[in-house]
């Protein structure tokens, strides 16, 4: 008879968008995982495991129920199918968390799926579904599909009270979307308004009339003498975090502040353009917002925008009632204190596990501020993690903060950014990190050195390092 073991799906995958993207990552990452080892092969449809059993992974990730085989007798055992499951584990609840249900038979635990069923889902993976065209609006409007197949514009400039103009979703949109990509129509350095108004007109000579009528169709909140200048200061944004180069976009510049931003913005220096992605979903007739400052308090915020782009904001952050306006100003404090104390070289190297505290505190103040979507804001947290972990020789734990910071990464800037392959490939080679054991070997593991058997909460304990 032997002993079962394996993990189930529950509930299985959707055939929706955001279902789809997550279960193309993993393959992914399990493809690149094993891109080395021969017992792996790659079919057409899915990937084959030649141990134990031979468990497989399809590509269609809802026609996914079970991945097991029979873990005792000596093909099993030679064939280190266990071993394959419990990696395989790990990796998909870091992706799924607690949709992902381990069991084995021999601690009399069993799945939750029928084997006929699992049987028959398994068949299944050798037949690809026809590709599945929406035949109703419906189905776009519910994001099932995806939007740019069907070439819909997910959005329409339109007036908006007290801000002019600004983008609006003409569909409902889901978290990880790319709503717009753009060229700038011209990128200049930053300098004060009287040198830089006759650099503009050369530039705005050397342009196509089009483009001319574009760039002077934006708004500006600086009229008066230097009205070049005027339009670039109120809708430059920085190519790059911190950089003094600014680019001016046709469609970009059409798009609003808000301190809890929908969207995200970001400058991809390999291609030079921006992109705007959804970092949460969008209802339809909802405005597109992206974020033009730097965060802190509300007073600081508006002071920033005040100055930088000659606006009072009136965002939803900004126009909360005074006692959560109160309890938002407090959260912001707590998240530059924390911010500061975990970019604090000499705390992370004397009191590593502090600084990873502070990490998962940081986490959890930016999931309440930003209502669970704090987009890029996390990406870097894990980035800081891994840092702290890399640097005494966590190669198991960098490798999850990789993974993580790069799934964030995806969704805010997609896949091709430069920052998203850099943390796709750390996700894989930690070590290759030029931090790595600068500090000490105190937590020295491998990548593979992942714990077994735990649910979702117990594995962020162990991430954080907060099990004792
Ligand atoms: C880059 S433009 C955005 C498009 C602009 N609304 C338009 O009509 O062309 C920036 C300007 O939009 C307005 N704006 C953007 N976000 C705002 C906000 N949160 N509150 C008030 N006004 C805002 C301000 O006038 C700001 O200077």
């Amino acid at each position: 008879m032997g002993i079962d073991a394996g993990f189930d799906m529950v509930p299985p995958l959707s055939t929706g968008v955001v279902d789809r993207r997550n279960w193309g990552q993993f393959i992914d990452f399990i493809k690149e995982h094993y891109k080395a080892d021969t017992q792996v092969e790659i079919k057409p449809n899915y990937i084959n495991f030649n141990a134990g059993e031979h468990p497989k992974l399809p590509f269609e990730g809802h026609k996914f129920l079970r991945f097991s085989s029979k873990v005792s007798g000596r093909i099993a055992i030679t064939s280190g199918v266990e071993h394959y499951i419990n990696t395989i584990r790990g990796l998909a609840q870091v992706h799924f968390g607690s949709r992902i249900r381990y069991w084995n038979e021999g601690a009399d635990q069993y799945g939750v799926y029928d084997w006929n069923k699992v049987r028959e889902s398994i068949r299944s993976y050798e037949q690809p579904d026809d590709s599945e065209m929406p035949t109703t609006i419906a189905q776009f409007l519910n994001g099932t599909d995806p939007l740019k197949e069907l070439k819909i514009p997910l959005f329409e400039i339109k007036d908006i009270p007290g801000k002019g103009k600004g983008l609006v979703a003409r569909l409902n949109i889901s978290s990880g979307t790319l709503l717009l990509c753009e060229k700038p129509l011209l990128r200049i350095q930053s300098k004060p308004r009287e040198e830089l108004e006759p650099l503009l007109v050369t530039k705005l000579k050397a342009m196509s009339r089009a483009s001319q009528r574009q760039f002077l169709a934006l708004h500006n909140n600086f009229p008066g003498k230097y009205p070049f200048s005027g339009i670039v200061k109120t809708n430059a944004l920085p190519c790059g975090s911190g950089s003094h180069v600014g680019g001016v976009y046709p469609t970009v510049c059409f798009i609003n502040h808000s301190c809890i931003p929908n969207a995200h913005n970001s400058w991809n220096r390999s291609e030079e353009h921006e992109t705007i992605h959804a970092i949460r979903p969008i209802k339809i007739g909802e405005e597109i917002t992206i974020s033009y400052d730097h965060g802190g308090q509300s007073s600081a915020r508006q002071e920033f925008l005040k100055e930088s782009f000659g606006f009072i904001c009136t965002c939803s952050g900004c126009t909360l009632p005074p006692s959560s306006l109160r309890a938002s100003d407090n959260r912001r404090t707590q998240i530059q204190i924390l911010d500061e104390a975990i970019g604090d070289p000499f705390r992370m190297m004397t009191s590593p596990y502090e600084s990873l505290w502070d990490c998962y505190s940081l986490l959890r103040i930016l999931e309440q501020e930003f209502d669970s979507h704090p987009g890029a804001l996390v990406a870097r947290l894990y980035y800081d993690a891994f840092q702290i972990c890399i640097a005494h020789k966590d190669q198991a734990r960098a490798s999850i903060f990789a993974e993580r910071a790069y799934k964030v990464r995806v969704t805010c800037e997609g896949e091709d950014s430069p920052d998203t392959m850099r943390m796709k490939s750390l996700a894989f080679s930690p070590a290759d990190h030029s931090s790595f054991g600068v500090y000490s070997n105190k937590w020295k593991t491998t990548r593979e050195s992942l714990p077994k058997g735990l649910d979702t909460v117990q594995f962020n304990k162990w991430l954080f390092r907060q099990e004792s």
